[in-house]
Order: C-alpha cells, then sequence, then structure tokens
C-alpha cells in the first residue's frame, strides 16, 4: 500500500465516506476518530506514543493510523470502529462493508454502523443494561354491531377495496418494478382484484442476496436495544395506526371474517413482534454460570453468517411476520418471499416493519415464482437458514434440495419448517357433550379449516353419538357462510381455486366412498367466489384416507368407537396419520384425560385439554408439532429464536502465566 505518500483528502474537508458525504466537523468522521484509535493502538502495544495520526484514501478504502506505524499495522477504519465497538474481530479485509455497500448503492445508513450509533466519535454503544417495558398479550377487540371499532374497521376494508394497488418489490430501500406481475384477487368475489404485484426475476434476487449480505455487518453491530426498539415500534404500529388497514388486507385477500382478522392480523403479529423482544433479553442473558478464579467467561450469540430466506404460507398474516421478523430480531438480514395469495396483507405488514425502523437491505420483499427463486436461493453459498411455514410436500423438497447443495455452503444451514396437520379430537364418555361439540364446530369450521391446527378428525364414544351428532350437525348447518364483509357470517371463501378444487374433490370422494356418509354440507359453488359449505363425514374406517390426509378446508371426518375401545382408539389415533401438530382430548374423568394425553405424547406437539385444537397463543401456548408437521421450533418461545443464532463463548484469562510446566513436572 503506497498510501501513506499520498496526501490525505479526508483531514481537508468534506469528504465521501461509507458511500455518503460526511463533513470533518462530524464526529464520526475519519479524521476525528483518530486520537481514539491511536489510544487504541498504544493499549495494544503497536505503538510507542498516542499523538498525532494520519487517515489514508486507498481506492475505494479508508484507513487509518497513528503517525509513523507500521504499515502492516494500519487497518480499514471502519473496521477496526466495528471491532472497537463490538469487540469483535469481523474481518473482511478485502472489502469493508461500507465499500460492498457502497457498490450496490446502498446509503451509508445500512453501510456505516460508526456513523449511526455514535453521537461522538467512538463510543461503548451500549451504557446501561436496559429494562424492557413490560410484555403482556395485545388485548382482543370485540368490534360488536354498532361499535366505533367495528365502523372505522368496515371503513377501512372499503377504502383498502376501493382501488387496485400496486405492490413493488422491495430491495436495498428501493422500490422495484421489473414489468413481470400477477394478480391477487378476493377470494370471496373473484371479480375483485385487490393488487398486482411484481415477480422477482434472477436478477433481483441476486441483487437482494447481495443487499441482504452487505447490510448485515452494520445490522448486526447495532446494539440489540436498539434493534428491539425497531420490532416494539413494529408492533405498537401494528396495534394502533396500521390495526384496520392490516385486518382489511387479510379479510380481503385471505378470506378472514373480523374475529379471524383481529387474532391473526392483529393481535398475533403484535404478540410476536413484542415477544420476540422479550425472548431475545432472556437469550442474551443466558450466561455461564461459572468463571473459574482469575477468568470471565462470556457467551455471545451471533446471527448466523450469510442471509436467512423467509417462505411464508397464505393463511396467517401474522406468521409472515414472525417468518422474516424473528430472524431479523437476532441480527440476520432476510429475504421475505411471501406467499402469492397474501402479498397485500403481508406488503402491508412489511412496510410497517420499515417504517418502525428496520434498515435498508436488512429484509428484502421478494414475491416470485417459488420453485425458481428458492432453486437460485440454495445454491447460494452464503444461504444461512431457510424459515419456512407451509405445506408437508413443499418443506421437504426444499429439505431435499438443500441437502443436494450441502457442499456449497459456508455453514450447515438452519432448517426451520412447520409444516401440515391432521389434527383430532378425542372424546371420552364421561365429556362434557356441549362444550365437546362447540369446541369441535369452532375448531373445524373457523377460517374454513384452513388453520394447520383445524380438527379435522373427530372420535366419539357410541354412547354419545345420538345427541352429539344432533347438536354438530344442527351447529354445522346453522353457519352462516359469506362474503367477509358481512359481519354476521362466521365462514367466508377458501383462499383460491386450487384450494377449492382440492377440497372439493375430498368431499366427493366421500360421496363415493361405499363406508362414508356426508351428514351434513357436501355443498358449494364458486361461481362468485370460493365458497364451501362447512361439511361433515362419517366414516367406518378409521384409516379412510380421509381421516389420514390433510385437506385444509371446512372437511371434518366422524369415526364413531366402542365405549370399552376408547384404550385403542387413542392407539388408532396415533398411527392414523404421519402428521404430529395438534390434538385435543375431552375428558371430565381425570384418570382419563391424563392416560390419553401419556399416550399420545408424540401425536401433537400443541396438546389440549377440555378445549378445540387450535387458537395457540403466543407467549402462552408455543406452537408447532414434530412428525410430519415439521421442525416443532415453536413459534411463540425463545427456542425459535435461538435457531436463528450461533453463539461464540468467550474466556478472558486475567493472569499471566510465567512458565509452561505443570506443578507435577517439579
Ligand atoms: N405448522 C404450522 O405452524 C403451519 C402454519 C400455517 C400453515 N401451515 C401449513 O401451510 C399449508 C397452507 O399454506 P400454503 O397453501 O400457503 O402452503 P404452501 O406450501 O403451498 O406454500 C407456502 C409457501 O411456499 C411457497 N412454495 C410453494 N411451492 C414451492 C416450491 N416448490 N418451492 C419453494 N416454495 C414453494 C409458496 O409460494 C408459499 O410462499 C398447510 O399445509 C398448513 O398446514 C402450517
Ligand atoms: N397458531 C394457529 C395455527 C397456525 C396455523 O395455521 C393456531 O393455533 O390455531
Amino acid at each position: 500500500m503506497e498510501a501513506h505518500q499520498q496526501p490525505d483528502p479526508l483531514l481537508e474537508g468534506d469528504a465521501v465516506y461509507g458511500g455518503e458525504l460526511v463533513t470533518s466537523a462530524d464526529p464520526c468522521h475519519p479524521a476525528n476518530l483518530i486520537p481514539e484509535l491511536c489510544r487504541q493502538f498504544y493499549q495494544l502495544g503497536w505503538v510507542t506514543g498516542t499523538g498525532g495520526g494520519i487517515s489514508i484514501r486507498d481506492g475505494d478504502s479508508v484507513y487509518i493510523a497513528p503517525s509513523g506505524v507500521q504499515k502492516e499495522r494500519v487497518l480499514p477504519a471502519d473496521l477496526f470502529v466495528l471491532a472497537l465497538q463490538t469487540r469483535q474481530a469481523m474481518l473482511r479485509p478485502l472489502q469493508t462493508s461500507a465499500v460492498r455497500a457502497a457498490r450496490l448503492g446502498l446509503s451509508a445508513r445500512s453501510a456505516s454502523p460508526e456513523k449511526h450509533y455514535s453521537s461522538s466519535g467512538i463510543r461503548v454503544p451500549q451504557l446501561a443494561t436496559f429494562k424492557l417495558p413490560e410484555i403482556q398479550n395485545e388485548p382482543t377487540r370485540d368490534y360488536l354491531p354498532g361499535s366505533a371499532e367495528q365502523a372505522q374497521l368496515m371503513a377501512a376494508v372499503e377504502e383498502l377495496g376501493s382501488k387496485t394497488h400496486h405492490i413493488p418489490l422491495v430491495i436495498n430501500g428501493k422500490e422495484v418494478r421489473v414489468g413481470n406481475t400477477q394478480q391477487q384477487v378476493n377470494p370471496g368475489n373473484k371479480s375483485q382484484v385487490l393488487c398486482t404485484y411484481e415477480n422477482a426475476g434472477p436478477k433481483e434476487v441476486e441483487e437482494a442476496i447481495e443487499g441482504a449480505l452487505a447490510a448485515k455487518s452494520m445490522w448486526e453491530a447495532m446494539p440489540i436495544y436498539d434493534r428491539q426498539a425497531i420490532f416494539l415500534r413494529a408492533a405498537d404500529l401494528v396495534a394502533t395506526k396500521y390495526r384496520y388497514k392490516l385486518m382489511a388486507a387479510s379479510m380481503l385477500g385471505q378470506g378472514k371474517n373480523i374475529w379471524q382478522a383481529e387474532i391473526d392480523a392483529a393481535t398475533e403479529s403484535v404478540d410476536f413482534l413484542r415477544f420476540n423482544v422479550r425472548y431475545s433479553s432472556e437469550i442474551y442473558a443466558q450466561q455461564p454460570p461459572f468463571s473459574a478464579p482469575g477468568v470471565w467467561n462470556r457467551v455471545e450469540y451471533r446471527p448466523l453468517e450469510g442471509f436467512v430466506y423467509a417462505v411464508s404460507p397464505f393463511n396467517f398474516t401474522a406468521i409472515g411476520v414472525n417468518l422474516a421478523a424473528a430472524p431479523a430480531l437476532m441480527g440476520n438480514t432476510v429475504l421475505w418471499k411471501p406467499s402469492n395469495s397474501a402479498v397485500l396483507s403481508n406488503y402491508i405488514a412489511y412496510d410497517i416493519m420499515r417504517e418502525a425502523g428496520v434498515p435498508d437491505g436488512v429484509m428484502q420483499f421478494v414475491p416470485g415464482d417459488a420453485a425458481a427463486m428458492t432453486k437460485q436461493v440454495f445454491e447460494h453459498p452464503e444461504f444461512a437458514s431457510l424459515h419456512f411455514t407451509g405445506s408437508t410436500v413443499v418443506f421437504k423438497h426444499m429439505w431435499r434440495q438443500i441437502a443436494e447443495n450441502i457442499d456449497r455452503y459456508k455453514s450447515y444451514p438452519r432448517i426451520v419448517g412447520e409444516t401440515g396437520g391432521k389434527n383430532y379430537h378425542l372424546v371420552h364418555p364421561s365429556a362434557n357433550l356441549d362444550n365437546a361439540v362447540n369446541c369441535t364446530i369452532r375448531g373445524a369450521f373457523e377460517f374454513q379449516g384452513q388453520k394447520c391446527s383445524a380438527c379435522s378428525r373427530l372420535y366419539v364414544p357410541k354412547s354419545m353419538w345420538g345427541d352429539f351428532r344432533d347438536k354438530l350437525v344442527a351447529g354445522t348447518e346453522s353457519i352462516q357462510l359469506g362474503p367477509v364483509t358481512d359481519p354476521k357470517n362466521f365462514m367466508g371463501p377458501v383462499i383460491n381455486q386450487a384450494a377449492y378444487d382440492k377440497i372439493t374433490n375430498y368431499i366427493e370422494y366421500a360421496r363415493n366412498s361405499g363406508d362414508c356418509e356426508i351428514i351434513a354440507g357436501g355443498k358449494y359453488s364458486d361461481k362468485d367466489g370460493f365458497y364451501i359449505r362447512p361439511t361433515i363425514v362419517l366414516t367406518t374406517d378409521p384409516y379412510h384416507k380421509l381421516m389420514k390426509e390433510e385437506i385444509f378446508g371446512p372437511v371434518l371426518t366422524v369415526y364413531v368407537y366402542d365405549d370399552a375401545e376408547f384404550d385403542a382408539t387413542i392407539d388408532t389415533v396415533g398411527k392414523t396419520t404421519p402428521y404430529g401438530l395438534t390434538g385435543a382430548v375431552f375428558a371430565e374423568d381425570r384418570l382419563a384425560a391424563v392416560h390419553a394425553s401419556t399416550r399420545l405424547l408424540n401425536t401433537a406437539g400443541n396438546f389440549y385439554i377440555n378445549d378445540k385444537c387450535t387458537g395457540a397463543v403466543v407467549g402462552q401456548q408455543p406452537f408447532g408439532g414434530s412428525r410430519a408437521s415439521g421442525t416443532n421450533d415453536k413459534p411463540g418461545s425463545p427456542a425459535l429464536l435461538q435457531r436463528f443464532v450461533s453463539p461464540r463463548s468467550i474466556k478472558e484469562n486475567m493472569l499471566s502465566i510465567s512458565g509452561y510446566t505443570y506443578p507435577s513436572n517439579q
């Protein structure tokens, strides 16, 4: 490096640094950092004096050194500052984050942590151990007829639906239009186009990956309190300013009625954002309980090396929020590919997080061709993690793709996926009948059965079946089905033509099966929207196709067992499907409940006693299943966040040793 002989333009006034103009009066200007750097160099024993100092510009890079320092000791300025601030040597000697980001056209906000985290030159970014605000579940609102909240929500629905929105890609903070667009329609009214959205091609995916990698060093160096503040702010924005807009998009776009939109888009999104913040603090606080005399042991929770790929399903807006936000909170940068059937709500959620302060490049919003984009992402050497929620078949396919690419990767990718279910209600003869019936109607048919947790198989003892059937069928037939814009409707449309065709094929299969009888519903129409009546199938075969496969729609299949066969039925429940997501036992007899709970240990990651098998609440029932239902990493708990960090243990020795021999050598 010949830079020592060059004049130093940065000492002479304004300069471009990290892609942005800084003035020499700015405390973050490299020149103003020199005295502190000299002091640090002195402490490291690299120089004998602390006076003087120069900054050196060499091509794109900026270097800092005290006067007369040996050339090989010179470090890039931004790298050294980072090292001081975070006490980590993030060695990227050839390309500093600032230069890399500047080349990609990112602003210095994404590139130069020292400029944004210090107010007076180099400072330790953490000057206290802060106490978080108290974190509680966001209260649900009732939206009673005639209430102001219902009126405001419906006004938001009206406004959002009054035009076709255009959704861009967002890469490195820039809205990108590629001209290759698709539409998202209202599933309850197919003629209403809610939005057109851009589809990322290979070029945009590459830019999104490179931008995420460039933003990484800035984001991981941001103190956890600042990252937490961003997501707490996002939670508050969802809970207040954007609550109705986000709900309206989930109602119109995903066919949710008011209640279902409230518990998903509003409260669950808020809960994920807030509870994750609390969990991140709990994780950071996990430190070795013991340090030997003269030693300080510490653990740092590093984000993963590389980028995270978040792929979200259509059915929960909140799940999309969590898939992108959870890894980001822990210091990762993320590509978020939303479902084609939920682009509008997911984009609104994304935009809220940007407004809350998520910096450019940290979360890239990239709808697109799922298969092509995923193939490209999985071939990238810095792919660090898949954060997926969706169907089992897609997840298994992705897992195989990752395995095929394993030799390309820098690290073993973390594969996190929550997938399908075939969830059960097992009713014991001692159960409270009305409770079991009503829980089953809700569990099977709310949101049209399009919850991974939805009850889709029911086991009832013969002694109860007469009354049970009457009440179950009467209740189901009384369900109002129609557009979600009418608050009276308990059910709305299923999500799209493919879902409609799949579900109605199952209904027809049952109609034509000798061992099945349709005892409620069975009717459907896709004339205006994708409407399917809640359907109950009674089967005499506990291993019938409809008892085994995920239908993901409003179809419940019932098997009636002999009361004396409760034990055998427990075994049947456990053996019927490859899934293990949710399940419930209904019993007033405590021993029966305990017995079922024990024997069904591995059949459900979320198990309920005398309650429906849906409706897990963040912070209360961490969610997820095992077997074919996923990796059970429990979104809504600290366990999930642990998947997005790679801890580093640090042992610091306070005392020097004076020789290498052991006492026993003497
Ligand atoms: N266990 C859980 O927590 C949970 C929660 C919600 C939904 N789900 C499951 O999700 C499914 C319903 O959601 P969905 O219909 O959106 O699921 P899906 O699997 O069809 O799609 C999920 C995501 O994967 C993408 N995708 C589809 N094909 C792909 C491919 N070949 N390669 C890469 N990506 C691909 C989609 O575009 C979407 O973004 C159900 O099976 C349900 O049980 C599970
Ligand atoms: N968390 C939800 C399910 C999410 C899947 O669709 C529940 O418990 O009902």
